[in-house]
């Protein structure tokens, strides 16, 4: 019996072993799976189905034509509206989760633990790594290396240091003036090429004591400068997120030209940093982004950091400040155009300030640091501005790195969940007549929080105002968010802020600007908006100008001032 029991038919030698490597290729399988979170994936498939999805949504691809369609940022607003707060889309087996009330934004964007930045390295270390190391944009929020740069080159922001640039972006801004006032009457410039050689030429002095001296003439723009690399190599890395392909196989002239702009970059970045250091000694009140980053040592080695990670730095604060501050600036050049009411306010207040040129001061004061605190309803309009047209539209994205409950929903650890800053500032629940550019809504102390419950100016309830969507240590949550908020926010928020409002104080100051006819008005600004990476005007913002020295219309008087918030002129319909 047992001899018959031991040559039965599986239980032989080679079946033991057989069996063993079966276990041992499972455990392997299962452990590799395990590695690469295939368990969580699934869970996430099904857990997440459960959230509302747009009605329309493929069953196959789910809603991948719409998320790569140029105004994805639209659908995201219109999807917010339709579905309430938080909602999710899928492609393919894959869910984002998305929340557009400021509550939940705050508690995703504001968390440090839970959350991390979720950003696909290739995506934006293409442009900026020399090393194929993450740089500060999108290295690990709990790493030291995100902790050693952003800490170290925060100082180069602060208030008192940013003043010290301020007489750099008052000359740039004048020699873009005097350039434009010697073009003849009714010339049509394209404002947005103006408004990214004025970022690159104020990020440059002011960062890295660098002028590029884009501002000093208006020659057409070659591919060597700047601006243009970047905005190329960020709409071909906006490309590789719909077409990944495109990274290896440059199969179009496009890609392979963006593939050569993209290595340019990095060499005009490597040989800024070689400028910088040729300077000699860093002087001890030299409080520029480089001189903070020169600055820095390895933890561990007490080291300068080595060249290759500087350049990566360098490149990286280029690109997150130039298209985000020229299209915030064109962005806001074209409201005010829109808004012929807000046009006339801001002027009458340049006035009251002695900094608007009229025929009889064609020489006003030179605008002063100090005056950006005093100009209230300039401040206001630059805010409004960026609330209706937010250049970071897409928003900013998170990996759970624990379950999580928001909005009574379960998201299990691994989701991905994004907060779209167009959609959360168009929402009915955050803002009251939100696509309404209003910039009196600012007269309201306190106006980028949500307002208290019950006050005057709250908006239509949130159904998702819980406790779930409180903040730690902060009651009422931002529903202002062009720089994001949390630890991860803009860390050049007060310089993009300077840039932004001495720019339009400049610019209206001297001239009164009308939208060019080849723009085809709103409806054409609208078609051709677009959004790769920055929200920006697809075929740039063609804008005629009128000197205020001259012109009488440009001079009209000032209405007296509105309080009431509904009654201004607009030049077309609500933007949607
Ligand atoms: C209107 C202009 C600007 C806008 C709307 C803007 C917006 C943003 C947004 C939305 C983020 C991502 C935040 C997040 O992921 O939560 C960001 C990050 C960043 N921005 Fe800006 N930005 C502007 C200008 C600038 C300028 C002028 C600089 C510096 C020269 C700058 C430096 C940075 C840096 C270093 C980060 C990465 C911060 C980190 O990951 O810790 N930005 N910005």
């Amino acid at each position: 019996m047992e001899s018959s029991a031991l040559s039965s038919p599986g239980t032989g030698p080679q079946d033991v072993w057989l069996s063993s490597l079966v276990l041992v290729a499972a455990c392997a399988a299962a452990a590799v799976l395990w590695h690469t979170d295939f368990f969580g994936g699934v869970l996430r498939f099904f857990v997440l189905f459960k959230i509302p999805h747009p009605p329309e949504e493929g069953f196959f691809l789910g809603s991948a034509f719409k998320l790569i369609r140029k105004d994805h940022h639209r659908a995201f607003s219109s999807w917010g509206r339709q579905l309430g707060p938080i909602y999710a889309v899928r492609v393919l087996c894959w869910h984002l989760v998305v929340v557009v009330d400021a509550g939940m934004a705050n508690v995703i964007l504001g968390n440090q633990e839970g959350l991390n930045k979720a950003l696909e390295p290739d995506l934006s270390d293409a442009l900026l790594s020399h090393t194929g190391h993450r740089t500060m944009f999108s290295a690990d929020t709990n790493s030291p290396y995100w902790r050693l740069i952003r800490k170290g080159t925060a100082p180069a922001f602060i208030s008192a240091n940013i003043k010290n640039g301020f007489p750099d972006v008052i000359q740039t801004l004048a020699k873009v003036i005097r350039n434009m006032s010697q073009l003849p009457a009714g010339t049509a410039l394209d404002m947005n090429n103006i408004t990214m050689r004025i970022a690159l030429d104020i990020t440059g002095l002011v960062g890295f004591a660098k002028d590029f001296e884009t501002c000093n003439t208006f020659k057409d723009a070659d591919t060597d400068e700047l601006f243009n690399i970047v905005k190329i190599t960020f709409r071909e890395l906006y490309s590789r997120t719909t077409n990944p392909a495109r990274k290896y196989i440059s199969w179009s002239r496009d890609a392979w030209e963006a593939e050569r702009l993209i290595k340019k970059f990095r060499a005009r970045m490597g040989e800024l940093l070689q400028e910088v250091k040729a300077r000699g000694e860093l002087r001890t009140d030299d409080v520029s982004i480089a001189a903070h980053l020169l600055r820095l040592r390895d933890p561990a080695t007490r080291q300068p950091l080595p060249d290759a990670l500087l350049a990566g730095e360098f490149g990286m604060f280029f690109s997150a400040g130039l298209e985000t501050s020229g299209n915030a600036i064109s962005w806001t050049l074209y409201l005010i155009w829109q808004h012929p009411e807000v046009e006339a306010r801001l002027a009458a207040e340049l006035d009251d300030a002695g900094l608007l040129v009229t025929p009889q001061r064609p020489a006003p004061r030179a605008m002063e640091y100090a005056d950006l605190s005093r100009l209230n309803y300039l401040s206001w309009v630059c805010k409004e501005a960026m609330r209706v047209r937010p250049v970071a539209a897409t928003g900013s994205t998170r990996y759970t790195k624990r379950d999580l409950v928001l909005g009574g929903h379960f998201l299990p650890k691994g989701t991905m969940v994004d907060v779209p800053f167009y959609a959360v500032h168009h929402h009915p629940c955050n803002w009251e007549d939100p696509d309404a550019f209003i910039p009196e809504r600012w007269a309201e102390p306190g106006a980028e929080l949500v307002p208290e419950a019950g006050s005057a100016t709250q908006g239509p309830a949130s159904p998702q105002k819980d406790s779930s969507t409180a903040v730690e240590g902060e009651q009422r949550p931002k529903r202002f968010l062009p720089f994001s908020t949390g630890p991860r926010q803009c860390l050049g928020r007060a310089l993009a802020r300077i840039l932004h409002d001495a720019s339009i104080a400049q610019l209206v100051s001297h001239f009164s600007f009308q939208l060019a006819d080849r723009m085809g008005g709103p409806e054409g600004v609208d078609r051709h908006e677009v959004n790769r990476l920055t929200m920006q005007p697809g075929e740039g913002m063609w804008m005629t100008f009128q000197s205020r020295a001259h012109s009488s219309e440009a001079q009209k008087p000032a209405p007296a001032i509105q309080a009431q918030r509904f009654s201004l002129q607009v030049r077309a319909g609500p933007l949607s």
